[in-house]
């Protein structure tokens, strides 16, 4: 299968790389465009895929678009390609954030097999979550193949378009959250004295350690417990733990990252709009 990336940025570049180390993805097969932009030429030396002569090239030598640009430009690409569309009806995967299929498809020719799909930047590590959603056209051989591509870099769930808001808010933003955690946390840990490149160790591999506890939650039959649960091991009666989960919650952890989620998917809707 060959896949034609639209823009060769973050994103493209973490699904690229992260699918040729899985071995899943095979360079000889990605072809790429960026428009003036040198980034398609970089990636492509860094990768061994090709880069496209125009956007409208790719599509004619693509039997899958995946749009990697940014929401604002999408409109453009999608002016730029609609005549090759026609000519090569290629399936379009879109990975922006904020349009629906129902936009996409109403800036490509009718009848076009679009797939909205949602990863986030741990593509580049194999460990990206994505959620995908068909548009009218697309069949479900459609879905699996952009469950396949996507698949490549990490885990894929299939979602109910209308909750795509909040699952870039959770997923697609969230890594950018998770590092803010992980950079102030090694801060406290400088600022008792521990050096910043050790704190950054430290804390990286709390975080993994946790997550991993969770996944081994959900892999075991039975108990599956919460992070709640799972909070409530740590904190000793009177312990460290309980203190500072208190003393976080009272500066308003859990508030600010809800907060922070509802302001990331209010800003998805408004790139829709
Ligand atoms: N960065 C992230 O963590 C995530 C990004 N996304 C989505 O991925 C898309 C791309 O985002 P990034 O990769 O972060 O942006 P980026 O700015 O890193 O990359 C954008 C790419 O588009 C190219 N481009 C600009 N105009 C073009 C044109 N007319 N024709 C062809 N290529 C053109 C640029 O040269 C660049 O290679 C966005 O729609 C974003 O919502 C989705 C999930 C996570
Ligand atoms: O910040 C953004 O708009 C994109 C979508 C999800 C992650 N980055």
């Amino acid at each position: 299968m060959r896949i034609g990336f639209i823009g060769a940025g973050n994103m493209a570049g973490a699904i690229v790389r992260g699918g040729i180390a899985s071995g899943r993805l095979r360079a000889e097969d990605i072809l790429l465009v960026s428009g003036p932009d040198p980034s398609a030429q970089a990636l492509a030396a860094d990768t061994g895929a090709r880069v496209a002569g125009s956007s409208a090239d790719l599509v004619a030598d693509s039997d899958v678009v995946v749009l990697a640009v940014k929401p604002q430009v999408v409109p453009t690409v999608l002016a730029e390609i609609h005549g090759a569309v026609a000519q090569w009806n290629p399936l379009v995967i879109s990975v922006a954030a904020g349009l629906s299929t129902f936009r996409l498809e109403s800036l490509l020719p009718a009848g076009t097999r679009v797939v909205r799909t949602m990863p986030n930047i741990a593509a580049m590590v194999g460990q990206a979550m994505t959620a995908l959603a068909p548009g009218a056209s697309a069949t479900r051989e459609d879905l699996a193949t952009a469950s396949t591509l996507m698949g490549s870099v990490g885990a894929t769930t299939e979602l109910d378009e209308s909750l795509f808001s909040t699952f870039t808010a959770i997923s697609g933003s969230s890594p950018a959250f998770v590092l803010t955690f992980i950079e102030a946390l090694a801060r406290a840990g400088v600022l008792g004295g521990i050096p910043k490149a050790q704190a950054v160790e430290i804390v990286t591999q709390v975080v993994a350690g946790s997550a991993a506890i969770l996944q081994a939650e959900a892999a075991a039959d039975g108990t599956h417990r919460t992070p709640a649960d799972l909070i409530d091991t740590i904190c000793s009666p009177a312990g460290t733990t309980v203190a500072g989960v208190m003393a976080m919650e009272r500066a308003g952890f859990s508030d600010a990252i809800v907060r922070g989620a509802e302001a990331a998917a209010t800003r998805d809707r408004e790139l829709g709009a």
